[in-house]
């Protein structure tokens, strides 16, 4: 490393800001491709993802879905006797978290090269980070060849009257927490609501689930939605849509919360999660420096370089730029990002043709999706109505997956819906939805299929094994040619 002459800069290739799996990802491109990386991270290595999203809600998910799992099948049902022991589902939670300790992604991150910076990251003008260190001091970085934004979103929460005095959990305490309330209202309609509601319900807790809109999971098939109600309401949610909440008090600090809904209704919990959306940590990295708006999303073209900044030195990839708010998609854009800066480095030129090798297709064709709730859904590419919304002449193919042999040895009473939108002009899939117990293991065939642009006619060849549940695609296959 070299530092700048005039302010002891210290000088790498790339910096990255935001130490979450994306930046992880970022660095591990960059590195790969031999240059020199700083990582600058404020909090913990590992990011929102590793210790308050994706990891923790899993861990608190997996128990009960796997004993609501075992009671849908005779004979195992009666080994289940009791409920879901939540000090165990707890202890494997704190274990899959490291206890909140970054000690070990922290070590891998320096083990694969990377000068890691602990403090704040922001910009200070074109090529340069000043990081604020936990003590207060800054230090100055200077990048050559670019910086690459991966701060992530924190939870948005309404400013709704009486919002502070509630106190309300938002993902962290929902992921975190130690405790079971005895009651939970959950506000939100989207992942968050619905894997949360399914978890801490299983945990013990009885939970109302508010949603102002009329479906669950709205940007999924509609069938998707009525699905995963009756599933939470079947394991004892409260599920109530179109209803909107429009202040909460908690007079007593140790005394439980009250939510009053439009209409003038009102419900007591132990807690209240508001798991209503995102909003980007970009209000405070020095965007203004740039020329560009604090507290907004990040427009990206496809290599991930931000637009509106000259020199196409700085990139943002992750849940920074809106372009699908998940783990897998972020790191994906982080290997696109990562190998587009290697390239440049090198004096190549880009390959940002649809599928080419710095282009984030994907983001815009084939983004799949799981959630962990009770039933799983799964999805990739578009829905009915989204091909639809963007001209392309489609015949839609739905299944009930109860029928498949695979599904009804999984559990009695097998319940579960799955939906292939063709393109009838390419004769190719645009996008393919699961909803039902297991569908998660099955989604990566469909992402392979929509990525891959398969040909019906070739996958018709392709043949599922009897009796998985992946048989269900042989059930979508004859229903398309019949
Ligand atoms: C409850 C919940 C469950 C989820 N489950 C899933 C799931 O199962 N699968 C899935 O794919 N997605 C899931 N998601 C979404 C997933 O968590 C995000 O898409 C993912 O965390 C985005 O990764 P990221 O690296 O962009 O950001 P983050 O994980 O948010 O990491 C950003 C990092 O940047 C750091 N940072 C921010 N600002 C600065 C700064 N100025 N200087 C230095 N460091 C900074 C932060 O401290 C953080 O470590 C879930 C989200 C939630 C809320
Ligand atoms: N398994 C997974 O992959 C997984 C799980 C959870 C979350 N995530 C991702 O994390 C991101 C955040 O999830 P989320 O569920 O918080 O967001 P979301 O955008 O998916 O859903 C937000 C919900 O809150 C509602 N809402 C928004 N403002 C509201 C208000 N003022 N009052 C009442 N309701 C309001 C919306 O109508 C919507 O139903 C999503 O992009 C999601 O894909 C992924």
């Amino acid at each position: 490393m070299e530092t700048t002459p005039h302010d002891n800069a210290d000088v790498h290739d790339v910096i990255v800001v935001g130490a979450g799996p994306v930046g992880q990802t970022v660095l591990e491109r960059a590195r790969a491709a031999g240059l020199s990386v700083a990582l600058v991270e404020r909090e913990l290595v590992g990011g929102e993802c590793s210790y308050w999203a994706c990891i923790p809600s899993k861990a608190l998910l997996r128990p009960v879905v796997a004993v609501a799992d075992a009671r849908r099948v005779e004979g195992a049902s009666a080994a289940v006797t009791g409920t879901v022991d939540p000090r165990g589902a707890f202890a494997r939670r704190d274990r899959v978290v490291a206890d909140w300790n970054d000690s070990g992604q922290a070590d891998n991150m320096t083990a694969l090269g990377a000068t890691l910076v602990r403090g704040h990251g922001r910009l200070v003008g074109e090529r340069r980070v000043a990081v604020e260190g936990p003590d207060g001091a800054q230090h100055m970085t200077e990048a050559r060849h670019a910086v690459v934004v991966c701060t992530g979103s924190g939870a948005f929460v309404p400013d709704l009257p009486g919002i502070e005095e509630a106190r309300p959990w938002n993902n962290r305490r929902a992921t975190d927490s130690e405790q079971v309330p005895g009651s939970l209202v959950v506000i939100g309609g989207g992942g968050v609501a619905v894997e949360m509601a399914s978890a801490w319900q299983g945990l013990g807790a009885r939970v109302t689930l508010l949603a102002r809109g009329s479906a669950l999971l709205s940007r999924m098939e509609p069938f998707v939605g009525e699905e995963v109600a009756h599933g939470l309401a079947e394991s004892g949610v409260d599920v109530r849509t179109n209803t909107d909440v429009v202040s909460l008090s908690r007079p007593d600090p140790d005394g439980p919360v009250t939510v009053r809904l439009a209409g003038g209704a009102e419900l007591e919990a132990d807690e209240v999660l508001f798991a209503t959306g995102r909003t980007p940590h970009t209000d405070d990295i020095g965007l203004d420096t740039v020329g560009l708006a604090p507290g907004t999303w990040l427009d990206i073209d496809d290599a991930c370089r931000v637009r509106g900044v000259d020199g196409g030195w700085l990139y943002a990839a992750g849940d920074v730029n809106h372009h699908a708010l998940l783990t897998h998609q972020g790191k994906y854009q982080a290997r696109i990002a990562g190998e587009a800066i290697g390239a440049l480095a090198r004096g190549e030129s880009l390959d940002t043709a649809v599928w080419g090798a710095h282009a984030t297709t994907a983001d815009f064709q084939a983004v799949p999706q799981v959630f962990f709730c009770d039933p799983e859904a799964a999805s990739v590419g578009l829905t009915a109505a989204e091909a639809e919304r963007a001209g392309h002449r489609t015949k839609v193919v739905d299944v009930d997956m109860g029928a498949v042999p695979g599904a009804y040895l999984y559990a009695d009473g097998y319940r579960g819906r799955a939906r292939m939108v063709v393109d009838l002009d390419g004769h190719h899939l645009l996008g393919v939805t699961f909803v039902g117990p297991g569908v998660a293991e099955l989604l990566h065939s469909a992402t392979v299929a929509v990525a891959g642009g398969i040909t019906m006619d070739r996958l018709w060849h392709a043949v599922p094994c009897f009796p998985t549940i992946s048989e269900v695609w042989l059930h979508l296959m004859k229903a398309y040619r019949d």
